[in-house]
């Protein structure tokens, strides 16, 4: 807050993240809303819901077999409920009760969750959040790496839920945080035990994930792949590993347009005919969904084992690891007593984000 601004009494924390569906009978309407979004399908109505409503019947059946995996269902929200609670603790509910030097010193806080495309959703998140009369919002996504797709995408429709139920406090959006040091260490240290494992089956090689993106995304600006890569870098500096064989990659393709590359199929080849043993790091995903224990844990487990890679581990996401909490936690005190509109992983300094409207800072 500014000078002229009281320090905040009450604080209120959303977790944004994307949400996935609670039943098979969900799957569809869930994407239906994903491809419906304006940031996924860049089309005007009405052509975007006609899009939505064949792209969302044509996958429902692949994506019925995903979740069938999963008992039907998408454990996102139980594990990102799991980050709240454990957030909550560090942070305190009441104030000087945060655990150690992460507490919010003198103020209230309450984490809530909003999803972007299956409940509890941004209206029904900011209802919760008007009952409960914060004189500051802190929106915190759970998405290291800034996207169109993802964080601007909820912010925008957080903004919208927050004007329709009349919640009026200020709102801080961290937009990013693509290096920062407790998610890079939780990261690194369930890389390690691994790696070491791995290391008896020859020279591992570390593949990076990240969920991929359209290029025609990251061509008009979005700083998603550029912020991938720091993360990458990061991790791999922090692992400490001399001559450390590392490769970014992106995986989830869906649909016919051109995305990203290299893709995680192609290194998983490459590694099979290289005859390296390799792990699979999921660095844009902070806890497990479909995407890590479906399509890694399965499908890409599968096909190194077609493609004779000797060996093959899935790095688990960092979840409710310590350093992580308490790395989301030292974010969120920054937010609070810091009311510039800078960045939140990059200070003062502009972050690339920016460049495709970070809409970081208050309202
Ligand atoms: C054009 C389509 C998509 C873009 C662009 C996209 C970007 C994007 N998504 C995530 C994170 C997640 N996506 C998840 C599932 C998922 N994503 C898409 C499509 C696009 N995502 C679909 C169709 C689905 C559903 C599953 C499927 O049909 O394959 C999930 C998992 C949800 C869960 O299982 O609970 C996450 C998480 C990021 C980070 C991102 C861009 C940066
Ligand atoms: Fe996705
Ligand atoms: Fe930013």
């Amino acid at each position: 807050m500014s000078a002229s601004q009281p320090h905040p009494r009450r604080v209120a924390v959303v977790l944004f993240n994307l949400g996935g569906p609670d039943a098979p009978e969900a799957v569809r309407p869930f994407l239906f809303n994903l491809f419906a979004d304006p940031a996924i399908i860049r089309l005007p109505n009405p052509f975007r819901f006609l899009v939505a409503s064949l792209i969302s019947k044509r996958r429902a059946k692949p994506a019925t077999e995903i979740y069938a995996h999963l008992g039907g269902k998408s454990p996102l929200l139980e594990n990102t409920q799991a980050q709240a609670a454990a957030l909550q603790e560090r942070l305190g509910s009441a104030p000087g009760s945060g655990a150690g030097s992460a507490g919010l010193d003198g103020v209230e806080s309450r984490v809530f969750v909003a999803m972007r495309y299956w409940h509890p959703m941004s209206a029904e998140t900011a209802s919760q959040v008007k009952a409960y009369d914060p004189d500051l919002v802190v929106l915190l996504p759970l998405y290291p790496q800034f996207s169109t797709t993802t964080t601007a995408s909820s912010a925008k429709a957080w903004r919208e839920a927050a004007d329709t139920v009349g919640l009026t406090a200020p709102t801080r959006l961290l937009c990013c945080y693509p290096t920062e040091a407790g998610f890079i260490d939780a990261t690194a240290d369930r890389i390690r035990p691994l790696y070491t494992a791995a290391a008896r089956h020859g020279t591992p090689r570390v593949l990076f994930s990240a969920h991929g993106l359209p290029k025609k995304i990251v061509a008009s600006g979005d700083p998603y792949q550029w912020q991938c890569e720091r993360t990458a870098e990061s991790i791999a500096a922090a692992l400490g590993i001399d001559d450390l064989d590392w490769v970014n990659c992106y995986q989830s393709r869906v649909g016919p347009m051109e995305w990203i590359g290299p893709s995680t199929d192609a290194e998983i080849r490459r590694a099979g005919q290289e005859g390296r043993p390799i792990l699979v790091v999921p660095m844009a995903f902070v806890s497990e969904h479909s995407e890590t224990l479906v399509e890694i844990e399965i499908e890409y487990r599968h096909l190194a084992k077609e493609a004779g890679v000797p060996h093959f581990a899935r790095v688990p996401t960092v979840g409710v690891a310590p350093p992580f909490i308490d790395g989301l936690a030292r974010l969120v005190r920054q937010s609070v007593a810091n009311d510039r509109p800078v960045c939140a992983q990059y200070g003062d300094r502009i972050c690339p984000a920016h460049f495709s409207g970070c809409p970081q800072g208050r309202r």
